[in-house]
């Protein structure tokens, strides 16, 4: 007899992308399931003509597949890690992270190469505040503008050309097989990716521990441990994905090494701060390991004046 599974998804092309993926994996650990997909609209998918820092974003493209589980009506919800809140609400945990995708941020344009290449005063689109602050820090004479929608409503305002070029995340484009318009993988020491950008998470009821069980395939452990000390920071600065942080983790050979930055929205300041830490033990115990060094570093960055920045925005 075949057990069902309703995974909550938003309605997106990338969200049902990262919703299919998880499914299909799903199936293939555990030939006994049938998973089934509940497509659900959000607040944040339909407010698009203001910056999501001003609508009080935090959560705004999870809270009603939240509702739903509640309801029963799903028993799951995939999420773009770089989405979810660092504290889960009541009754909600994050049972497993996915194999990260290219987690860099893409130059995307028509007409030139790279932001190096782009002339003065060019206009670029973007929402993101982190995205805005790193570039405005490199290129002061940039002209920034407001860009918002799911990945294919941004590349037809480029190709109407209403901007000279747009940055969006490499993983989006990638997994909607858009790479051909990814111009330049932005370096990560221009742009320095979001904190989780990249990752695919799975939020479950929280106690549900047989679907935890089968859910354990999926995790992926040099993804969970970066996007763990990514999210530590994050959780020190109070920051969410509408906020000019960024934060990045590289785990190799035991090394886990975190870069955050904190950013001023017109490019005029951005703090640094990195710092790596050598995980042992068992994978708990890493975990942990990787938490005190995302604190590590919010710690510095606060101590370099992040507080102040941050609350100007
Ligand atoms: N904030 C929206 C969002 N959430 C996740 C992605 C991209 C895919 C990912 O980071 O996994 C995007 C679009 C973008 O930043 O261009």
């Amino acid at each position: 007899m075949s057990q069902i599974v309703r995974i909550a998804t938003r309605k997106s092309p990338l969200a049902l992308w990262q919703a299919e993926f998880v499914k299909a994996e799903l199936e293939k650990h555990h030939p006994d399931l049938q998973v089934e997909l509940v497509k659900i609209s959000t607040k944040g998918d339909q407010i698009l003509d203001v910056a999501l820092s001003k609508v009080g974003g935090k959560g705004l493209f999870i809270k009603e597949l939240e509702v739903a589980m509640e309801a029963g009506e799903a028993d799951m919800a995939v999420h773009s890690m770089k989405d979810v809140p660092m504290e889960m609400p009541a009754g909600f945990e994050l049972a497993t992270i996915c194999e990260r995708e290219n987690p860099f941020d893409a130059f995307v344009s028509n007409d030139f190469d790279s932001i190096d290449d782009l002339p003065q005063g060019a206009v670029l689109g973007t929402s993101s505040l982190r995205r805005q602050a790193q570039i405005l820090a490199h290129r002061p004479d940039l002209d920034v503008r407001f860009l918002r929608g799911n990945v294919g409503t941004r590349l037809g305002k480029l190709d109407d050309g209403e901007y000279q070029a747009i940055v969006l995340a490499c993983a989006g484009l990638i997994r909607l097989d858009l790479q051909a318009r990814i111009r330049q993988e932005i370096p990560g020491n221009l742009s320095l990716p979001a904190v989780g950008q990249g990752a695919v998470g799975i939020e479950i009821r929280a106690g549900d521990i047989a679907l935890k069980e089968r859910l354990q395939p999926l995790s992926h452990e040099n993804t969970t441990l970066r996007v763990s000390a990514e999210r530590a920071m994050n959780r020190v600065l109070n920051g969410g994905c509408e906020v000019p942080i960024a934060g990045y983790a590289v785990l190799d050979d035991q090394v886990l090494k975190l870069e955050g930055r904190v950013g001023a929205v017109d490019g005029s300041k951005l703090l640094k701060s990195s710092a790596e830490m050598t995980l042992t033990g068992p994978v708990s115990q890493q975990i942990s390991q990787a938490t005190d060094l995302g604190h590590m570093v919010a710690r510095d960055l606060l101590s370099q004046g992040a507080q102040a920045l941050l609350a100007e925005q």
